[in-house]
């Protein structure tokens, strides 16, 4: 029986952050998979979702050519070259993310399924191991609504997508949060007829209304359809039906969340414990009911992204090697979903803060409109909130606009520092650029304080004429 002082199951992100920051201390570490390195995010996620949402861009802006002279070709995109991009960008990262990269830092690579056989012991395909400390970080699979007809209607999801080799026709993408938005989106642009379907009252119900609004309105002008406050409550004849009506479709794509995998890991036989969603268990530190066990990633539930992933797999083996205690402050921590426009997101919503903070809370917000880079771009429709706590600090922003994704960085900083818009606004920020959004944001909460403390200004520059005088 081999002995580890971690054993980590699974390398996506958050296993491979994980068993790379313990390998960097010189640990004897085991990273078990039982397919792939690289996970979701590599294969099946955020890689492949990006370089298709950027061949889908540049389909789009060649369609929009005609407005300026040029030819523009209005026909469906060669979806096999689409996808001949989208697996270019896998191979090009998947080597970083490869054993032959952890070798170096001191990292075995085992593959096979991890199973607990103890609270300390496990097996990793054929090997017995035990181990001082383990991470499960196994991820998430796409999980179906249990609406009559579906499984049998054998839909794609976010793992069987990218084998599409034609382009559908009429697409029916059920459930409207990131993945349908962005997918969604991709396959219109690239020429599907494309119905999203959500069943709440708008897209991306986590967001700001005013987000789910711009979106809804961006994909409607690029000629998607989409329905909301529809409830699927049968799947049959190639057709979704619900009070709504029913709607037809050539392929039909279920993006309506995600289910935590565990099935298979001997949980109890490790006293691990899950929550009544099927999630790992954790406390603060990200241990699991079994303190020599700890999670991080998708299958905690208390992450859907890479950068907390990755964020949590190392957080998690620090506090078990070294005894390290880093809070990960999660108020803090920003997401995009990649939409055109993107609606960019960290911490508060107005809604949340105003639940919080009753109507001491305050809200910013600029329209784009006074962005002079949106308006050269033509592309005025997005905005910037920003949301305060009653001691005027930054605890929330939402910037919709093209790259708001790398605008929000710099407001993830701001909460996480607990900054003022003052303290903000004292960064300079290039011109002509998005961050302008935010800047001026912020500036509208410093002028406006100006302006309600009037007199004292006054009086401070009687005060100064006086003394120059
Ligand atoms: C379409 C799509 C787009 C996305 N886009 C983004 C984005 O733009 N930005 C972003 O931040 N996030 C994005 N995400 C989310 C992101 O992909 C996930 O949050 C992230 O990949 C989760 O990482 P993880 O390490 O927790 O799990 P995973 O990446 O799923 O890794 C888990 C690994 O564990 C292995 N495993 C499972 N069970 C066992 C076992 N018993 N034994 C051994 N190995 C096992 C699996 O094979 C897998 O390799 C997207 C997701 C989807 C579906
Ligand atoms: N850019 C990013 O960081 C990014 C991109 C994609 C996904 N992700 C993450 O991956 C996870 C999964 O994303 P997702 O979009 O699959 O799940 P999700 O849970 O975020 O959204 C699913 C949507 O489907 C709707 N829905 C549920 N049942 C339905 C039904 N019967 N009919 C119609 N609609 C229904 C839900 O109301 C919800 O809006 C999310 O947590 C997300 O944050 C992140």
């Amino acid at each position: 029986m081999s002995a580890y002082d971690l054993v980590v199951i699974g390398g996506g992100s958050a296993g491979l952050t994980a068993a790379r920051t313990a390998g960097r201390f010189g640990a004897r570490v085991l990273l078990v998979e039982r397919d792939r390195l690289g996970g979701d995010c590599l294969w099946t996620g955020c890689v492949p979702s990006k370089a298709l949402l950027h061949v889908a861009a540049e389909v789009q802006a060649a369609r929009r050519a005609g407005a300026y002279g040029l030819a523009a070709d209005s026909g469906p995109a060669d979806l096999a070259a689409v996808m001949g991009h989208v697996k270019g960008a896998i191979a090009a990262i998947e080597p970083h993310d490869s054993a032959e990269e952890l070798q170096p830092l001191g990292v075995e690579v085992a593959y096979g399924p991890a199973v607990f056989t103890g609270p300390r012991t496990l097996t990793a395909g054929e090997r017995e191991v035990t181990f001082r400390y383990a991470v499960i970080a196994t991820g998430s699979a796409p999980a179906l609504v249990p609406v009559p007809g579906l499984a049998e209607a054998d839909p794609l999801t976010s793992d069987s997508v990218w084998d599409l080799t034609e382009l559908p026709g009429r697409l029916v993408v059920l459930g409207g949060g990131p993945v349908g938005c962005e997918l969604g989106q991709a396959f219109a642009r690239l020429g599907s007829r494309v119905t999203v379907v959500e069943a709440l009252e708008r897209l991306l119900p986590r967001e700001e209304p005013r987000a789910s609004q711009v979106v809804q309105e961006r994909l409607e002008a690029e000629g998607v359809t989409v329905v909301t406050d529809y409830r699927a409550e049968k799947v049959a004849d190639g057709m979704v039906h619900g009070a709504g009506g029913p709607l037809p479709y050539d392929v039909l794509l279920a993006v309506t969340g995600r289910r935590a995998n565990t099935t298979g890991l001997g949980l109890e036989a490790a006293g691990v414990k899950v929550d009544e969603r099927g999630n790992v268990r954790v406390d603060g530190r990200l241990r699991t009911s079994n303190p020599r066990v700890y999670a991080a990633g998708d299958v905690t539930g208390r992450s859907a992204f890479t950068h907390l992933g990755g964020t949590q797999g190392a957080s998690a083996a620090a506090d078990a090697l070294l005894g390290v205690r880093r809070r990960i402050d999660y108020a803090a921590v920003p997401w995009v979903t990649f939409t055109d426009p993107e609606v960019a997101r960290v911490g508060l919503t107005a809604e949340t803060a105003r639940t919080r903070y009753g109507s001491r809370a305050q809200v910013r917000t600029l329209d784009h409109e006074r962005v002079d880079r949106a308006v050269a771009d033509g592309r005025t429709e997005g905005f910037t909130t920003l949301v305060l706590d009653p001691r005027g600090r930054i605890v929330g922003a939402t910037v919709v606009a093209p790259r708001a994704g790398e605008t929000i960085a710099h407001l993830a900083a701001a909460v996480r520092l607990g900054w003022t818009p003052s303290q903000y606004a004292k960064t300079v920020h290039p011109y002509p650029t998005y961050a302008d959004g935010p800047w001026h944001a912020a500036l509208l909460d410093v002028h406006d304080r100006l302006a309600r403390h009037r007199s004292v200004i006054g009086g401070l520059m009687a005060l100064h004429g006086r003394a120059r005088r």
